[in-house]
């Protein structure tokens, strides 16, 4: 079955057909000041071959849930719940991983050789400090040898690969292998860790705030390459971002985190169009925008929850407008609202009538 509606770029892609499937993923640190929760049974499946942006306010666990797709959460965190991974073809998976009967691999249960291996191999990984990750002392073409030779690869038929990427983010390949790292723009930079962390043909691209050092211009820009990307290399992408404007062009889809759990995933039309969560409402009413009016702009009120004391029931409750006597002990699950909608709350229908926003043309193309 296919989505029905169309994204901005009209993509068509499988609902059934998941690359990974997050259950229950849950991050706990233990404090002096008691045990914080900064990762709260979050569960999505992702699609192959979709881009799904992964929004939410800074603090609300983006970053704990990208960390826990690749089981690199840092210590002492200690991740719980499910990450199975549905490699396309199993055939071509790295020496000593192998599927179940079900065609699945269960990414918590791999040794740690295992691991560094899918990391690289079958889910990459582009972060916004990242930068920095590339050795000064180094040329970038040296880096990608470097990584080829750790993993045994084919060091021609890979460098050929790297230069097929490059040519897809507007890299020219000779100049830039030749460089030292602080040679490069911070654009040029970070597309070259892009191709860096593809040149091992990983069937999936996680992304925590990679664009964020950049200007703006050339934060456009990488997306537009992203959409390029996904479709020659056949990728699944997830963008992970404060930033909801800029993953808007690009989603097919969209999770909005709230307080470390997921309170609204759909269709990027659908819930950029027609939210039903009260938080992702209002964080759509709180978009700046050059165009928009100065009074339709409403920050939201109140503050985030502390991981170490979570408001019972519905964790936005306690700034939520239309919340009743239910929300402050229920804690609801994500509901189905409509087709390809659900969401994390009681009363979808009146979070549409009353929390009121209006998209500009910076967030949505006018034929969405
Ligand atoms: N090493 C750590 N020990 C304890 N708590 C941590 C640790 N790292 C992060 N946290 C907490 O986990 C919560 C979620 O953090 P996370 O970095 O996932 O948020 P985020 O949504 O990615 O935010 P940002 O956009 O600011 O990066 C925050 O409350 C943060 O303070």
């Amino acid at each position: 079955m296919a989505t029905e509606e169309p994204t901005q770029y009209g993509r068509q892609v499988s609902t059934e057909d998941h690359i990974l499937e997050v259950e229950d993923a849950t991050v706990r640190f233990d404090l002096d000041r008691g045990q914080s929760t900064v990762l709260d049974h979050a569960s999505l499946d992702i699609r192959r071959n979709e881009i799904i942006g992964i929004v939410g306010e800074s603090g609300s666990g983006k970053s704990m849930f990208a960390a826990s797709l690749l089981d690199v959460v840092e210590d002492p965190g200690l991740l719980t719940g499910e990450i199975t991974y549905y490699p396309e073809n199993p055939k071509t998976l790295p020496q000593g991983i192998t599927t179940d009967a079900d065609g699945a691999v269960k990414i918590l249960d791999l040794n740690k050789e295992q691991k560094r291996r899918y990391r690289w191999e079958e889910a990459a990984m582009v972060f916004q400090g990242a930068m920095s990750s590339f050795n000064p002392t180094m040329k970038i073409g040296a880096h990608f040898k470097e990584t080829i030779r750790a993993h045994n690869a084919d060091l021609d038929e890979r460098m050929t690969h790297a230069r097929d990427l490059f040519d897809a983010l507007h890299l020219d390949a000779d100049r830039v292998f030749g460089s030292y790292p602080h040679e490069l723009s911070g654009g040029m930079k970070q597309r070259a860790l892009i191709a860096l962390s593809l040149v091992l043909e990983p069937e999936m691209l996680v992304m925590d705030e990679p664009t964020a050092a950049l200007d703006m211009l050339m934060q456009r820009s990488i997306i537009a390459m992203l959409r390029e990307l996904q479709d020659e290399f056949e990728l699944t992408i997830l963008f992970i971002t404060h930033d909801l404007p800029l993953v808007a062009g690009l989603a097919d889809r969209l999770a909005v985190l709230y307080a470390f759990e997921f309170v609204e995933v759909g269709s990027a039309y659908k819930v950029l169009k027609n939210a039903s969560h009260p938080y992702t409402r209002a964080l759509l009413r709180s978009l700046p925008s050059i165009d928009s009016v100065v009074e339709e702009m409403q920050p939201i009120e109140g503050a985030a929850p502390d991981p170490v004391s979570i408001p019972s029931g519905c964790r936005y409750h306690p700034r939520c407008p239309i919340a009743d006597e239910q929300c402050t002990v229920e804690d609801p699950d994500l509901m189905d609202v409509e087709d390809e909608q659900v969401a994390a709350c009681f009363y979808p229908e009146e979070s549409r009538e009353t929390i009121t926003y209006s998209l500009h043309s910076g967030v949505v193309e006018e034929d969405m």
